[in-house]
């Protein structure tokens, strides 16, 4: 039965996602009340610039101070699209003190400091929702808190980040540079407000931290998370790997290790083969892999970036959050039961293909190979192309400790007969 009183909704940002937001609030008002069960009001937007024209919007709702917006008290559900850690923290446990439960699309935040977040929603007896925090319009926080609960995760893997995403993409097939191929993103509404989030690693280590800590049960932090970005990316590096039958992604791989007593995070581009399904990720498209004891592997596909795509996955949370009020309910909160150790990227087992410049003169292949072996590193493949008393040297290896790789890439960088690494890539997916 239509409960005639409404539920209140206060927005806090009106950018790409917020005004996104909005608008389904407003177009799609009669099938939200229908699936909630009760009308939902657009209470009140918290924007930072109320001059500007924005279309669909009533101006009388708007406000730019969220505090008070927040403290009303007859505010149902806050929905947080301002990103960033402050305000956005002092604001979501601020409405958690006042009643409401929270729908954040905050990333940044809820790596940074979840566990304040899901204190003050448990606390105040409230719901935390975030899908849209992760792979964007992809159902996978979810899936992973609640689908499987019952199961036991040992490996989530896959593309997290958009516009990084898009940029290889764009540099790989049309053979954009890369500042052309991240303005393109930017404009199209995929990347952060400081886009250096998104291309040097920080906002796919942020969905790591949170996919880390929801699949196995623990707490995983920024911090916790290796990252490397792409800005070391190079065409020559695509080349090289398209030579190979690959392609360069930049991945996100959460594990646990073998024996169950600690997990890692890493954010880094990889090279995998044109085979596997990644590989065919275009453009702003995420894809992540999950492994599960009983499941099996499962994987997650769709746009990761956008406005109106993230905005799918907020108004998601948005009706699950207000059933749940109406039914005196409240969803899942934090589970960090298992306090696994986050082990450091030394630990994590992977391949590396190298790139060297060498003297072309006898002997310096067996020095290479000498350097591998004293690392107890095992090489897989080695390709030699020699030209006017030079040699490019491509080596790809055996799978061995990160710690082992970078401990041999450090030792032939000291060799004579190295000119230089011309690029390290780690492959991942065979
Ligand atoms: N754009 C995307 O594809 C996705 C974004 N997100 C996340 O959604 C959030 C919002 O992202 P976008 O909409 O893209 O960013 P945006 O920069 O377009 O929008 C944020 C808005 O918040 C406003 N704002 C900042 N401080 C404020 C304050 N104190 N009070 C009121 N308004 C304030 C800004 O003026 C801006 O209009 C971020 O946490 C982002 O990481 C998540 C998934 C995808
Ligand atoms: N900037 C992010 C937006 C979605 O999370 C991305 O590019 O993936
Ligand atoms: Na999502």
């Amino acid at each position: 039965m239509m409960r005639t009183r409404p539920l209140k909704v206060a927005l806090l940002g009106c950018g790409v996602v917020g005004t996104e937001v909005a608008r389904i609030m407003t177009t799609h008002a009669d099938d939200l009340a229908a699936r909630i069960g009760a009308p939902l009001e657009l209470a009140g937007i918290a924007v930072r610039r109320p001059g500007k024209v924005r279309d669909g919007i009533d101006p009388g709702l708007v406000t730019t101070d969220a505090t008070a917006l927040v403290k009303r008290g007859d505010i149902d559900v806050v929905i947080e699209v301002i990103g960033g850690i402050e305000p956005a923290r002092t604001l979501i446990t601020t409405a958690f003190e006042h009643g409401a439960s929270v729908v954040s699309a905050n990333k940044a935040l809820l790596a940074e400091d979840g566990t304040t977040l899901y204190d003050a929603a448990g606390r105040g007896g409230r719901d935390l929702y975030f899908e849209a925090a992760v792979a964007g319009a992809i159902p996978l926080v979810r899936p992973l808190r609640e689908s499987l609960a019952g199961d036991r995760v040992d490996r989530v893997l896959g593309i997290v980040n958009g516009t990084t995403n898009f940029i290889l993409d764009r540099m790989d097939t049309a053979g954009s540079g890369y500042s052309e191929a991240l303005d393109e993103a930017t404009a199209l509404g995929y990347a952060e407000a400081d886009p250096t989030a998104d291309v040097e690693g920080f906002d796919a280590a942020a969905k790591a931290a949170i996919l880390a800590g929801i699949a196995f049960h623990t707490r995983v932090r920024l911090d916790d998370v290796h990252r490397e970005g792409i800005t070391e990316v190079t065409s020559a590096d695509l080349a090289s790997a398209k030579r190979m039958g690959c392609t360069v992604k930049l991945l996100a791989i959460c594990e646990r290790a073998a024996d169950g007593r600690s997990v890692t995070a890493r954010v880094h581009p990889a090279m995998i083969p044109l085979s596997h399904p990644l590989a065919s990720v275009r453009e702003a498209y995420n894809a992540v892999f999950v492994e599960a004891e009983a499941a099996g592997q499962l994987m997650f596909y769709g746009p990761g970036a956008g406005g109106a795509p993230t905005a799918s996955a907020v108004l998601g949370d948005l009706v699950a959050v207000c059933r749940n009020r109406l039914a005196g309910a409240t969803g899942p909160g934090e589970s960090a039961y298992t306090r696994l150790p986050v082990s450091p990227m030394g630990d994590v087992v992977t391949r590396y293909h190298i790139s060297l410049d060498v003297a072309d003169k006898p002997g310096v292949l067996a020095q290479v190979a000498t350097v591998f072996a004293e690392h107890g590193v095992s090489i897989d493949t080695v390709r030699q192309k020699g030209k006017d008393g030079e040699a490019s040297l491509v080596v790809v290896t055996h799978r061995a400790h990160d710690a082992a790789l970078s401990g041999t890439v450090e030792a032939l960088r000291g060799l004579d007969t190295v000119r230089g690494v011309a690029s390290i890539m780690r492959v991942e997916g065979e």
